[in-house]
């Protein structure tokens, strides 16, 4: 167990410099997981994450009696597929406040049938999933909620599939699409399962990811758009034999943010220009921010090329790298605008209200709107106590305001309650340190 202090006091930063090899992606992570445990065959899985999020689907993983082995002390896991047959049919699961766990299982273990309990933090039962839960239901499954309607904990029971149309809203959370996805093929055995979107679909990049992971496992999923999805009748998950999880993209802002404001060039290893990921985008952001990118086969550099550019821009596509962006911002020459980012408010926290409250403190004039933000750097950013609301995101990306850009210094940054950052990243703050060390005023 790793131990972390009850704050991080982060000194101003001349210059970030330097480069990190990224942990593995958390959304590549838990999908890999989760195919690898339903698929046949048995997947050797190189570089997966280890963070909360990841341990969470592991012990889930583990109590539903699939067989996993942790190769040495190192991030290469085995896991041996059960092939859509669960060998445990009653547990209750701790699902902390991964979305990409409690989302992808419930479906998966609502489609196969049991009796099975889902619970996690405090915030994770005021997250949403009714829409997801009325996906199932209407097609037959049994789910109940065990607190308020339309959000966990949830008992699930073995139900009966009367119709393989099913239609789920996107508008809330793409992570419904996507456990509705992988566990499509587990209800596809003999007729295929379509499903609909009704209305808007969110974060779409991350449906991208799904439907890539799903191909690797052997199943074809054709569709029509961002409307409508179909997985013909009999496609079972195979195992691909081994797979390697790519660096995390939007872990890989943070450093990128730094090499654009304060020098750089910092290089992030582990990720590169042909990513699965949506988030690898924030890079266009950067550049429109005046940064200077490049990105190779397995690692991508940022640095600054003067002062930043204000940005106005709709966020929609990478909602948690933009969130990097909002303070970014306090380094640029106007006012900022994050645009289409109403999912903010469903996460760890409500990050719209969480973001406004904290960039106020570091002398930002800072509007919130139902789904925007509009942020007006300070002359000077002002030293400050970050408080970080149990979201790693927010404790990460409040550590940029501790460096020196182009255009102002930056300030004496305590961040509270850094152990946040281990919901997918519990080394955030030495790497950090390592692009900033040496340069301590
Ligand atoms: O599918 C995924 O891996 C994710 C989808 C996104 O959530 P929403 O679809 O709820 O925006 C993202 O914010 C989350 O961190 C990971
Ligand atoms: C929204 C996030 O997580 P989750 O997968 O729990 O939705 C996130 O990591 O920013």
């Amino acid at each position: 167990m790793k131990h972390y202090p009850h704050h991080l006091d982060l000194q101003p930063a001349l210059r970030a410099q330097g480069s990190m090899r990224l942990p593995g992606s958390k959304s590549i992570s838990n999908r890999t997981l989760l195919l690898a445990a339903l698929a046949g065959g048995v997947t050797r899985i190189h570089d997966l994450l280890a963070s909360d999020d990841t341990h969470v689907m592991l012990m889930a993983l583990q109590k539903l009696g699939v067989r996993w082995e942790q190769v040495g002390e190192s991030q290469e896991y085995v896991v041996h597929g059960v092939d859509g047959v669960l060998p445990v049919h009653q547990a209750d699961l701790f699902m902390g406040n991964a979305g990409t766990a409690i989302r992808p299982l419930t479906a998966a273990l609502a489609a196969i049938g049991g009796d099975y309990t889902l619970h996690g933090v405090s915030r994770m039962h005021e997250r949403p999933i009714g829409d997801l839960v009325d996906a199932l239901n209407a097609a037959g499954m049994r789910i109940e909620y065990t607190g308020e309607p339309g959000f966990p904990p949830l008992h699930i029971r073995r139900g009966q599939i009367h119709t393989r149309r099913m239609s789920v809203k996107g508008n809330v959370s793409s992570q419904f699409l996507t456990a509705l996805l992988m566990a499509a093929p587990l209800m596809a055995r003999e007729e295929a399962v379509v499903i609909d979107v009704i209305g808007e679909l969110i974060s779409k990049p991350y449906i991208e990811i799904t439907l890539n992971l799903m191909k690797r496992f052997g199943v074809i999923v054709e569709r029509e758009g961002w409307q409508s999805f179909t997985v013909a009748a009999g496609q079972r998950y195979c195992s691909p034999g081994s797979i390697h999880v790519e660096g995390d993209a939007s872990s890989a802002s943070y450093f990128l943010a730094a090499g654009a404001i304060a020098g750089g060039p910092v290089r992030v290893e582990g990720v590169g220009r042909d990513s699965i990921q949506g988030d690898v985008r924030f890079v266009q952001a950067l550049e429109q921010m005046g940064a200077a990118v490049t990105l190779g086969d397995n690692w991508i550099e940022a640095r600054s090329n003067g002062m930043l550019k204000a940005i106005d821009a709709d966020f929609n596509h990478i909602p948690d790298a933009a969130m990097t962006i909002a303070v970014a911002a306090l380094y640029a020459d106007g006012v900022s605008t994050l645009r289409n980012i109403g999912s903010w408010r469903v996460k760890e926290t409500d990050r719209l209200s969480a973001m406004a409250t904290e960039l106020r403190k570091l002398g930002a004039a800072v509007e919130e709107g139902d789904d925007y933000l509009r942020i007006a750097p300070p002359e000077r950013i002002a030293p400050a106590a970050i408080d970080t609301y149990d979201d790693h995101r927010m404790a990460m990306c409040f550590s940029l305001a501790s460096l020196d850009g182009a255009a102002r210094r930056g300030a004496q940054i305590r961040i509270m309650d850094p152990k946040c950052v281990a919901k997918t990243f519990p080394d955030y703050f030495e790497a950090f340190a390592m692009v900033t060390r040496g340069d301590l005023i």
